[in-house]
């Protein structure tokens, strides 16, 4: 089976390509195909399985599943390399692109150079701060500063969906936090109904912060799109910032802008590691 490897700041992802290729498979597949190609001996590696499919409503549909099998609505580093794939094996070409997705059809514009994807914008839409939406079992909208207890410590958490819900917590500085520990306890809290994404995020200016992510079925990443987005959307909620930052990832930088449009935008590159052919012996 044909497969194409890409990452998005470093968060790598295998495509498969349900569009050129006639491959049948079925939809039941997918999670299991997931938990197999994704693994980082025994398969491929990846943080996630990305399926290029056709759609009656869009140019395009991508169906994003985590290493563990679970199915996201979304994946932001995912939807700008699915956008490079499907430009540069010639099945779209309409700019900008519109790309069906579980949180609905998304606008992207490429940046194209002598013939090259440079990078990518994403219109990610509007965030979600309703509590009930997220979903958590919050107060309020937007949900802020709510606390949540994880190993007998208190932590303060605002709660953002970018179509995928997001646990965003700011640290004075990331050498006191036990990532390793915090992270999946609050990924599995059950404040979040649908578990969630956690973004620990430190505020360097009004116009730059860092974030360390620990992704909801996959665990630590080097980066999360959609993680960037929440956590620009929090910072701005918090008075921590201001409405255009850079967001600093262990893989990278990613520009993202809220809108006065209420739409948020993320911009960043995508990129291919190797083609291969999976045998699954
Ligand atoms: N783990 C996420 C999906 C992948 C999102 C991330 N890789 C991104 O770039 O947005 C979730 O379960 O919501």
């Amino acid at each position: 089976m044909e497969f194409t490897k890409m990452q998005g700041l470093g968060n790598d992802f295998v495509f498969l390509d349900r569009i050129s290729s006639s491959a049948e498979d079925s939809a039941e597949d997918y999670p299991q195909l997931a938990r197999k190609l994704c693994h980082r001996q025994f398969g491929i590696g990846g943080d996630g399985l990305i399926v290029v499919l056709p759609s009656k409503v869009a140019d395009a549909r991508m169906r994003i599943f985590n290493s563990d099998g679970s199915e996201p609505e979304m994946c932001g580093n995912g939807i700008r390399c699915f956008a490079r794939y499907i430009y540069d094996q010639g099945l779209i070409i309409s700019d900008p692109m519109l790309v069906e997705t579980g949180a609905g059809i998304l606008k992207l514009k490429l940046f194209i150079k002598e013939g090259q994807v440079q990078g990518v914008q994403v219109d990610m839409g509007e965030p979600i701060l309703r509590a009930d939406l997220i979903p958590v079992l919050g107060e309020g909208e937007p949900v802020i500063g709510q606390s949540i207890e994880v190993s007998g410590e208190k932590y303060l958490f605002t709660a953002v969906s970018m179509g995928n819900p997001h646990c965003i917590i700011f640290v004075e500085d990331f050498s006191s936090l036990d990532f390793e520990r915090v992270g999946p306890a609050i990924e599995k809290h059950s404040l979040f109904p649908r578990k969630t994404n956690v973004e620990f995020i430190q505020i360097n200016s009004p116009r730059e912060i860092t974030m360390k992510v620990w992704e909801r079925g996959a665990g630590p990443t080097l980066a999360c799109g959609t993680g960037a987005c929440a956590s620009v959307v929090a910072s701005i909620l918090n008075n921590r910032t201001e409405r255009i930052v850079t967001v600093q990832l262990p893989g990278g930088d990613l520009f993202i802008e809220w809108g006065l449009d209420n739409h948020v935008y993320m911009t960043g590159p995508g990129n291919y590691v190797f083609k291969g052919n999976w045998l699954g012996l």
